[in-house]
């Protein structure tokens, strides 16, 4: 499971948890505008916008799982098993391979509006990167500071949707995750008043009581509520600092603790990372499972006019501030 929201205080922020029970080796990566992409069906682009991002590096090629580019665009791929349908390459499309859509999109376009106009014509194709990294079942939110979307390649085409809640879960379909919503629309960050009966003493004895009924268990569903309920309702200032703490917050409402997921006997989801990207400021901040301190790496620090993979390890293991 993996969770994705957008945040805005006084910045655009734009992150996910990756939840899954191994890493596939990750690096904070970023892609600098003269790196050349050859593109399987679409041949070479160098000069593209930069992007930062998680990747998994497979010889010297970027497999971004999320990230932002210099233009403030952020997206991110989660998993989307048994709905996520790609197809055959089709003469007179722009056919991209599922693991190229991220760079595709985040190269060339710097707001959801330049990417709606360009998945105007794609076909996102079943061309895997490899023999050991098969095509990944996926779907994808794609935002900016003013809106988000979500791409799902299915059976019956590709959907694009307005995403107005701005998170993304995983299963099922987004339409059926927005309908599903109508549920919780009596909760409250409010106190509750007793509407149930005139002739009972009914009274919240307890703080907290108006979001009673919001789902806590780590099913995409209730992900998708939970997150969408406190995404609402986050009150935060406009400070980097804060802003980053209250987006990181967000995301621990989703947090998977090891233990409460099995997927198989002795094997555990848990959420392995989670993102913030400052998509004003090009910044990648994270935190993982073993290290609850916020590292962060800044686009900007590097030369982005450059033609080679800048590449940073994912740090571990936790920081615990002694203060005797
Ligand atoms: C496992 C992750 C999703 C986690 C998730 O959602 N778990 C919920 C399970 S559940 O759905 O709730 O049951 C996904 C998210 C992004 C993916 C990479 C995308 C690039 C690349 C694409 C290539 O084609 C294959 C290799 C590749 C490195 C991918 C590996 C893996 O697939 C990644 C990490």
């Amino acid at each position: 499971m993996c969770t994705a929201a957008t945040y805005k205080t006084k910045d655009f922020y734009f992150g996910r948890t990756l939840d899954y029970e191994f890493s596939y080796g990750d690096e904070i990566t970023i892609t600098p505008r003269s790196y050349v992409f050859n593109f399987r069906h679409m041949g070479t682009l160098s000069g593209h916008y930069a992007i930062i991002g998680m990747a998994h590096v497979a010889g010297d090629y970027p497999l971004y799982y999320d990230g932002i580019n210099e233009k403030g665009l952020g997206m991110a791929g989660l998993n989307f098993v048994g709905n996520a349908v790609y197809n055959e390459v089709e003469e007179g499309k722009e056919n991209i391979a599922q693991f190229e859509f991220i760079p595709w999109i985040l190269g060339k376009c710097a707001t959801v509006k330049e990417a709606r106009a360009l998945l105007a014509n794609i076909n996102l194709v079943k061309t895997p990167f490899s023999e050991i990294l098969p095509c990944a079942q996926l779907h994808w939110i794609i935002a900016d500071k003013n809106e988000a979307i979500t791409v799902e390649a299915m059976a019956d085409g590709l959907h694009i949707w307005d995403n107005p809640a701005g998170v993304l879960t995983n299963n099922p379909p987004f339409n059926q995750q927005m309908f599903m919503l109508n549920n919780y629309m009596h909760l409250s960050a409010k106190q509750p008043e007793n509407h149930f009966s005139d002739q009972l003493g009914l009274k919240a004895y307890s703080r907290g009581m108006g979001a009673l009924g919001l789902p806590g268990d780590l099913s995409s569903a209730s992900r998708f509520a939970r997150v969408a309920f406190v995404r609402d309702h986050s009150v935060s200032g406009d400070t980097e600092a804060e802003s980053v703490s209250q987006f990181f917050h967000i995301l621990g409402s989703v947090d998977q603790q090891r233990g409460c997921c099995e997927v198989e006997p002795g094997k555990y989801e848990i959420s392995l990372y989670t993102s913030c990207c400052n998509g004003d400021k090009g910044i990648y901040y994270y935190t993982t499972y073993e290290n609850h301190q916020i590292s962060a790496v800044d686009m900007n620090h590097e030369d982005l006019d450059g033609n080679t993979l800048v590449r940073y390890p994912v740090l571990q293991g936790e920081k615990i501030h002694m203060q005797n």
